[in-house]
This record gives C-alpha cells, structure tokens and sequence, in this order.
C-alpha cells in the first residue's frame, strides 16, 4: 500500500511548488496516486527554486523516526532552502500507525515539505532516493547485547540493500542507524553492487555526542567547546570512545582534553565504559532504546555528509575499512573522517597508544565475527 500526503482538492489550494528549478502553478501531481490524493498545500516562500530532493526513512512508524523526521522536514539536515520529498517505509501492520504520523507531518505544516510518500513497498520508498535513513529494525531489550539482533534484522538489509540497487540514485547516501549497525550496513553494500561502497555509512555519531556529553560536563563547560572525539570501531559495547586526540576551545586558547583534565585514569576507565554502555543505561531507564538522541544524531550525520566538516576538525562514522589504523578490511568501521563535497577520508597519522591498540583490535576482532556470523544467516 502505497499513499501520498495530502487529501485536500487541488482546485482548492493556493499551491506554488518548483520542479527543476523552476516554479510551476500546479504541484507535482503526475503519477496515479498523485490524482487520486491531489498533492500539497504548502505554499512554498516565493524565492525558493531548488528541486526537491527525496528522502527516504525506514521504521517510519517507529520512536526514532518520530523525532528524525521533523527535524529533516524543518531543514535542520539538508538546510533551511531545500525541499524535501519524504519516503517513509514501515512494514504493513504498522500502515494505520504510519497513517497518524503522516497526518501529524502535514499538521506542522512545514514550509519545506513538498510530499509525503507512505509505504510498504520497497520499490516506491527507495525509488530515486538521495538519501536513506535505514532505521526500521528490532530493537534491542534489557540483557541483549545488539548483536544478538543480527538474526532478526540482517536479511532486512539485504532486502534493502537489493532495494536501493535497483531504484536509488546511483550516489545515494545511505545511513544505516537499526542495530547492529556496521554489519547491518556491511550486508545492505554487499546486495547493492551498482552503488559504491563509500556510500554506506552506519551510525556511531550517537556515541560521539555522547562522548563530548561527558567530556563536557566533567570539565564543566558547554558541549560546544569539546571537538575532536575519535569512536573507533563497532557501535557496540566493545566501541573505544577516545578522547585523546580531542580538544577544548575557551577564550580563545585551544588546549588538549588530557591536558585540560589532567585525569588520565577517568578517561582510559570510567569515561570509556560510561560511553560503551550507554545505551543500555537509557534502555534500564527508559525501558525502550535511545529515541530522541538517536535521532538527533541521525541528523549529524547526515548533515555533515552532505555540507561537509569544519576546517580543522572530525567527525565519526562506521565507514568500509580499507585497514588504516590497522582495523581489518572489509568491516564497516568506525573511524575519524573529514568530509568535503560530499565524501569522506578517513584522517591519517594520529598516534595511537599502546592502550588504543589493543580496544582497536577488541572492536576490529568483533566485526570480523558479526561479518562471519550475518554471512552465515544470510546464506543460509
Ligand atoms: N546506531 C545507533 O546509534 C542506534 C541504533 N538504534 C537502533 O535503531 C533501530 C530502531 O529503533 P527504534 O526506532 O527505537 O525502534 P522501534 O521499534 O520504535 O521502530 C522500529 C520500526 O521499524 C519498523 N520495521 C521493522 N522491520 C522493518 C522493515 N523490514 N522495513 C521497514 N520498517 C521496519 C517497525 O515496524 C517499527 O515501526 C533499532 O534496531 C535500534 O536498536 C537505536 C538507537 C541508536
Ligand atoms: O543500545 C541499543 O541497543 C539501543 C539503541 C542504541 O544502539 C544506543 O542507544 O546506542
């Protein structure tokens, strides 16, 4: 079942919408399901001319993407002068579900929201795509480690990944955020031959806010000063959150975080396990899985790929290895990256001490194995 937006009769609305930069006076109403709904009634600022751009996100029913998809759809991601098509994919029974949030969507009425596609077809949510949020995915509950989810999530990203090989852009940007993440990210790559890899990214920016998070509240200062944060490896429990290449900016002045906190066992002890098992901490709180801060981190991410990093500064995300820092290759690793004109590159030649080593190759060794482990379900 597939459905559109907004069910107001066209002859009604006062509609200024722009397909390929430039404006026309009716909206774009020209596939079957387009007549059968009619299209938008936003009324776009006048000096708007960007072509939209198609934005797909799955689990769309769910809790993450009830707070992503505002804030794709305020432009807090592609920016506040483009339009954005929305795809949301969900499974069937949860269709009725679907239905609600897309009503709430065109009750924000959004500026920048020229439609809303709903579905649960594969081929209408991936069909053009420039961007994929690959959210939709079981989530973990109290006393599983996120990969005891590969059984039940990784032939979804196969699905997927078959998906976006057909109907997405070639140069589509995936982020895959439904856990495990990487290796879920790993499969979709591996059944979309026809995109390159560098095109799948998994999500481990949640990790890095909250890293900064702590950094910032034990030093006493807003997170905006704190950069720099390194997450290596696997969004998992086995992560090595680094603070050892970050940096704090105060009046001016640019200091090292070791150096500002002059407290090397809380970084290599209680700052990294706090960080590892966050997500289970908000899971024992909340008794349901970070919501609000992953979305928020979806939309970093995202972000950043698109508009690129500042000068000077990193960004983490779990990104095809090519073996640098000695990961293995082949594994969607976390690593620092810089981003401009759309692509990432992992930074190079930072020192990594012996204690780093050997969390590298903790989280690397675990990769290897859910790779092994989603292969095995896979071909089965
Ligand atoms: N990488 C990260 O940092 C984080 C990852 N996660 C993961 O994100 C995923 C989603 O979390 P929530 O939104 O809280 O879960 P949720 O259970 O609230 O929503 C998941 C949605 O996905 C849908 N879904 C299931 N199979 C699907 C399929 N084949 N196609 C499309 N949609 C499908 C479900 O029907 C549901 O609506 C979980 O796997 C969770 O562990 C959550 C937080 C952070
Ligand atoms: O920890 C989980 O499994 C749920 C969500 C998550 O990945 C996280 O909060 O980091």
């Amino acid at each position: 079942m597939t459905s559109r937006f907004n069910k107001i009769e066209k002859q009604q609305l006062q509609v200024q919408t722009f397909q390929g930069g430039r404006p026309s006076s009716t909206p774009n109403c020209s596939s079957k399901v387009s007549e059968k709904y009619s299209c938008k009634a936003t009324v776009y600022p006048r000096k708007m001319t960007t072509a939209p751009l198609r934005v797909v996100v799955t689990g769309a029913a769910g809790q993450i993407a009830y707070s992503l998809l505002y804030m794709i759809a305020k432009g807090d991601v592609f920016g506040p002068n483009q339009p954005i098509i929305l795809h949301l994919l969900d499974i069937p029974p949860m269709m009725g579900v679907l239905e609600g949030v897309v009503m709430e969507l065109a009750d924000c009425a959004l500026p920048l929201l020229h439609d809303v596609i709903s579905t649960d077809e594969p081929s209408d949510a991936f069909r053009d795509v420039t961007a994929a949020f690959l959210v939709g995915a079981m989530p973990r509950k109290q006393g599983m480690e996120r990969k005891d989810l590969l059984s039940a999530n990784v032939k979804i990203f196969k699905v997927q990944g078959e998906a976006l090989n057909k109907y997405a852009k070639k140069d589509v940007k995936v982020l895959v955020v439904g856990n495990p993440a990487n290796t879920n990210a790993l499969i979709c790559a591996k059944y979309a031959p026809s995109i390159p890899k560098q095109n799948f990214t998994a999500m481990t920016r949640l990790d890095q806010n909250r890293a900064q998070a702590q950094i910032a509240e034990r030093l006493g200062i807003p997170v905006s000063q704190v950069s720099n944060i390194i997450i290596w490896g696997n969004h998992s429990s086995t992560q090595f959150p680094d603070a050892s290449h970050a940096v704090v900016e105060e009046h001016g002045q640019t200091t090292s975080v070791p150096e500002a906190l002059q407290d090397a066992a809380w970084l290599n002890s209680v700052f990294v396990e706090t960080v590892q098992k966050r997500g289970a901490a908000v899971i024992n709180a909340r008794k349901m899985s970070s919501a609000m801060s992953a979305a928020k981190a979806a939309a970093d991410h995202m972000k950043d790929w698109f508009s690129g990093t500042i000068a000077g500064k990193f960004v983490s995300m779990g990104v095809i290895s090519d073996g640098s820092y000695g990961a293995p290759k082949d594994v969607i690793f976390s690593f620092p990256v810089t981003i401009r004109g759309g692509k990432w590159q992992i930074v190079q030649d930072l020192e990594i001490s012996d204690f780093a080593r050997n969390l590298l190759d903790i989280t690397g060794k675990e990769l290897e194995e859910e790779r092994q482990e989603a292969l095995q379900i896979i071909e089965a």
